[in-house]
């Protein structure tokens, strides 16, 4: 019996979500192949842990002795698994005017009816005003909008619905409690709703991704990002990779196959080297694309850094409006990085202030310094402050000094904005300086007054347009990748792209094999193939009903 773990995920049944629910939350993979069996009569799955036992034909360990029989088990498990509804508070939690409630699963057109104490829910995906009452004693809880999703077209693919209901606690928790003595029907874990829509194929893995990020979205280009990637746009891109494999290694196969009786023709072999390179450069051009995703998921590591008392700290508070640090003449002041999350023209920044840069006796504030150029290495883009009135005006003199704030040229220096800061103070209104930074090899500069504002405008419109460089705009060209996951199983995709050319000239069993290997990385991006242990990890970082 042929054993594909790599076809597309067929739609799973319920039975299945809760089962492999169960194995997540630590139950023997057994079960599964139990379940397997009963419902669906053996078939193959591609995702069953299962199935790797019965391929190596290890039979299923018993369960406990004492115990209910192995078949009874099952079976009450698969029966307890149909009849699971579970419900949570998806809207925030505290004193609000609407929140929202709601439940998934077999039992959802029974809580309607009796919470609504009517014959029939309402009409299908439609608000309607409804008296919610408490089934058990009849006592109204509140007047509320009602909506009734019926599986498959919900969110999670099960019946679902949702009561609309006033955000006092008191009613909250009355409508929760009703709900939770209503047979068959259990409050939701973490990501629950989310987990189940996954399991009925109405998410992928990079979807179920993006609405996380959407949920957790700050800044205006997060929130792009995030939908474009909920919205399945990353998800069916590398669909797209894999259907060429697919593709690929279909003709390849029947070349194999068939190419000594002549029905293939010598030339599929030059198509599919060429349609397996096309794809590598499509691969490496995505992972070129500079953590651009990543860093707008994340935020953008922004540095401010530079000799003492040139006014650093004065930037970060006049940049968070507030103040975040102590500003004070003395210098040395600043010796423990302040840190804080900032949205800058819609990208999310999170900005180090940092001690002064220099040689000095004192252990703490020596010990501040390593500290600051240690952000320096990790910085995304540095502000490298300098005292407008201290530097000498011409190309040379200011490029000595931006050279002892940028960390020693290892590997390539992050991108930087110079800040020419107390411009107040400088006699012409830093005519000459202006000409001297347009004039040199210097990063783009900007003269600022902490003390009066003054500069500020263009110095926000110069960082903006640095950040858009960095992140890229979420809504042009093709989406990015957003975690270190993809970008793990992308790289992995392309080796293996890599090595079918030399494969392909030596044996071509190999090189199909290499070409499998490429399909399986992309994948367990998208959860098409073994996810089972990212699961819970993407999963845990939802709260409760979401
Ligand atoms: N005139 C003038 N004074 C400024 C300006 N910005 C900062 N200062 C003053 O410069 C002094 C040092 O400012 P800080 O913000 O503490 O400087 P710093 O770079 O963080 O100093 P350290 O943390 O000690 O390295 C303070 O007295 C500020 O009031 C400015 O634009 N104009
Ligand atoms: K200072
Ligand atoms: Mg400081």
């Amino acid at each position: 019996m042929g054993v594909h773990r790599d076809s597309a995920h067929p739609r799973v049944c319920r039975v299945h979500a809760w089962v492999w629910g169960c194995i997540g939350r630590g139950a023997h993979p057994w079960l599964y192949g139990v379940h397997w069996e009963r419902v669906h009569g053996g078939c193959v799955h591609p995702c069953t842990p299962f199935w790797m036992c019965v391929r190596r034909g290890a039979p299923p360990p018993a369960p406990r002795s004492g115990s209910l029989s192995l078949r009874r088990w099952a079976q009450r498990l698969c029966s307890a698994a149909q009849g699971d509804t579970i419900f949570a508070m998806s809207s925030g939690h505290g004193k609000c005017g609407v929140a929202v409630i709601r439940a998934s699963g077999p039992g959802c057109r029974a809580a309607v009816q009796s919470l609504t104490g009517r014959p029939e829910p309402p009409p299908p995906r439609v608000l309607a005003l409804r008296r919610i009452r408490d089934p058990a004693t009849a006592e109204p809880l509140d007047r509320g909008l009602v909506a009734w999703f019926p599986g498959p077209r919900s969110f999670t693919g099960e019946d679902c619905c949702e009561l609309h209901v006033h955000g006092g606690p008191a009613v909250v928790s009355g409508v929760l409690q009703a709900l939770g003595r209503l047979p068959g029907l259990r409050p939701a874990e973490p990501g629950e709703f989310a987990r189940r829509a996954f399991h009925n194929g109405k998410l992928d893995l990079t979807a179920v991704e993006g609405l996380g990020d959407l949920i957790q979205a700050e800044t205006e280009a997060q929130r792009r990002q995030a939908l474009r990637q909920m919205e399945g746009e990353l998800g069916r891109l590398y669909q797209r990779w894999s259907e060429t494999l697919t593709q690929a290694l279909a003709h390849l196969e029947a070349y194999i196959d068939f190419s000594e009786d002549d029905s293939v023709e010598e030339e599929v072999l030059s198509q599919v080297a060429a349609a397996v390179q096309a794809l590598e450069q499509e691969v490496g051009a995505h992972l070129r694309d500079g953590r651009r995703g990543e860093l707008l998921r994340g935020g953008v590591r922004v540095v401010i850094a530079g000799p003492p008392n040139v006014g650093k700290s004065s930037l970060l508070n006049l940049l968070a409006r507030r103040p975040a640090a102590i500003v004070s003449p003395v210098a040395g002041t600043t010796r423990d990085v302040v840190e804080l999350s900032l949205n800058v023209g819609g990208y999310p920044v999170v900005l180090s202030d940092t001690a002064g840069l220099r040689a000095t006796a004192d252990p703490v504030e020596r010990e501040g310094v390593s500290r600051a150029r240690e952000r320096l290495q990790h910085a995304d883009l540095v502000l490298a402050v300098l005292d407008a009135g201290a530097v000498p005006a011409e190309p040379g003199g200011l490029g000595e000094a931006l050279g002892a704030v940028l960390p020693p040229a290892a590997a390539a220096p992050p991108p930087c904005v110079l800040v020419l800061n107390k411009a107040d103070l400088v006699q012409d209104g830093g005519g000459a300086l202006q000409t001297a930074c347009a004039r040199g090899g210097l990063p783009p500069a900007a003269l600022l007054s902490c003390k009066t504002g003054e500069g500020l405008a263009g110095l926000l419109e110069l960082l903006r347009r640095q950040l858009e460089r960095l992140c890229g705009d979420p809504l042009a060209g093709s989406p990015s990748l957003t975690q270190s996951r993809h970008g793990h199983h992308l790289r992995a995709c392309r080796a293996a792209l890599a090595r079918y050319g030399p494969a392909a000239g030596a044996d071509l069993a190999l090189a199909a094999e290499q070409l499998r290997l490429a399909r399986r990385h992309l994948g367990r991006i998208t959860g098409h193939v073994g996810a089972e242990d990212i699961l819970d990890i993407i999963f845990r970082d939802f709260c409760v009903g979401k």
